[in-house]
């Protein structure tokens, strides 16, 4: 904005009115992404318009427009991937610096072209680092430490998705929702130690009866959540089973251990949402807790009919 205020200033209306359209575009691009919206559509549109307008700056000021691929190259670092921005940006700049060319003599728009390659390439590599970090920070935050599984922040995105992936793409999908029986006990018995130990093996007994790609959850102390995204029931039920019982092996510390679990089954239905999907998954495990334990239920009749 304030290079359009110096341009007006400087009677350059046209330049003025084109810098001005695409800070606004911008500006509201920028809103929408601090808001959590981001709108594709819009981040492609206020960028197509700042891009347009540097070229136009380019091709009819020279050098002086050039200065302005600096700002939009790193804006679409900000708004894009990284890859996605690099291509993006690198088209653009050529684009820019062609239309420099007409302007400005050759020694100067070689040293602008320089430098403006030298700023994509280190932006990249920024943006690259960036993304590795905010990877790896999601990944952190998503993670329970003690069983490896995901924790809840990462599940409740999970199951919106799966939401609609039913609404949209009629894609069904159940949770298996377990609970260590008599867990308490096995703390009280052999200690915290030999309780988080459990733990750890049950996640793992959980993984290896699931396909490799299939998301598992620590849903709270010894409860699990399994979301079986495009399942449905009957398939669901007879992955469930085999979950029931698992052999601990003793060491020299511990003594062999026999755990077992109950689990609710709930498959996500017309009319449902995220908390009664939970709900009725509760509400099945409860169930097979309140029938002796060691059993999978389902969560209604509902439920039942889709088997
Ligand atoms: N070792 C260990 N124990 C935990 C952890 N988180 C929760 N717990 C324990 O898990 C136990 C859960 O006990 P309850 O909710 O009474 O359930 P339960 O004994 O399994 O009984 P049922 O579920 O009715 O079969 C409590 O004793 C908690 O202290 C953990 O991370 N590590």
């Amino acid at each position: 904005m304030s290079f359009s205020v110096y341009r007006i200033y400087s009677e350059l209306y046209g330049i003025a009115s084109v810098l001005t359209l695409s800070a606004m575009v911008l500006a509201w691009s920028a809103w929408l992404e601090w808001r959590d919206k981001p709108s594709l559509r819009m981040k492609q549109i206020s960028l197509g318009v700042a891009s347009l307008a540097v070229c136009f700056a380019c091709y009819t000021m020279g050098y002086k427009g050039m200065i302005y691929i600096f700002p939009i190259s790193f804006i679409y670092f900000m708004l894009f991937p990284w890859l996605q921005a690099l291509i993006f940006t690198a088209c653009f700049c050529v684009v820019a610096l062609y239309a420099g060319s007409f302007t400005e003599p050759m020694p100067v728009w070689a040293r602008y072209s320089f430098a403006v390659f030298n700023n994509l390439i280190f932006a990249a590599l920024l943006a690259r680092v960036v993304a590795k970090q905010k990877a790896m920070l999601i990944d952190v935050a998503q993670t329970d430490e003690l069983t490896g599984c995901l924790n809840r922040k990462a599940l409740i995105p999970d199951l919106q998705q799966a939401i609609d992936d039913f609404h949209q793409k009629d894609k069904r999908s159940v949770i298996l929702l377990i609970d260590i029986d008599h867990f308490k006990s096995i703390n009280d018995t052999y200690g915290h130690l030999y309780g988080d130990l459990v733990l750890q093996s049950f996640a793992q007994h959980i993984k290896l009866l699931l396909p490799e790609d299939t998301r598992v959850y620590r849903y709270g102390g010894e409860e699990f959540l399994v979301l079986l995204n495009g399942y449905k029931i009957n398939k669901a039920i007879a992955l469930a089973n085999p979950m029931l019982q698992m052999i601990l092996p003793g060491d020299q510390r511990w003594p062999p251990l026999r755990v077992t679990c109950s689990i609710g089954i709930a498959a996500f239905s017309k009319g449902n949402s995220l908390e009664f999907w939970l709900k009725h998954a509760d509400e099945a495990l409860y169930e097979a807790k309140s029938q002796g334990r060691n059993r999978v239920k389902l969560a209604d009749a509902l439920n039942t009919q889709l088997a």
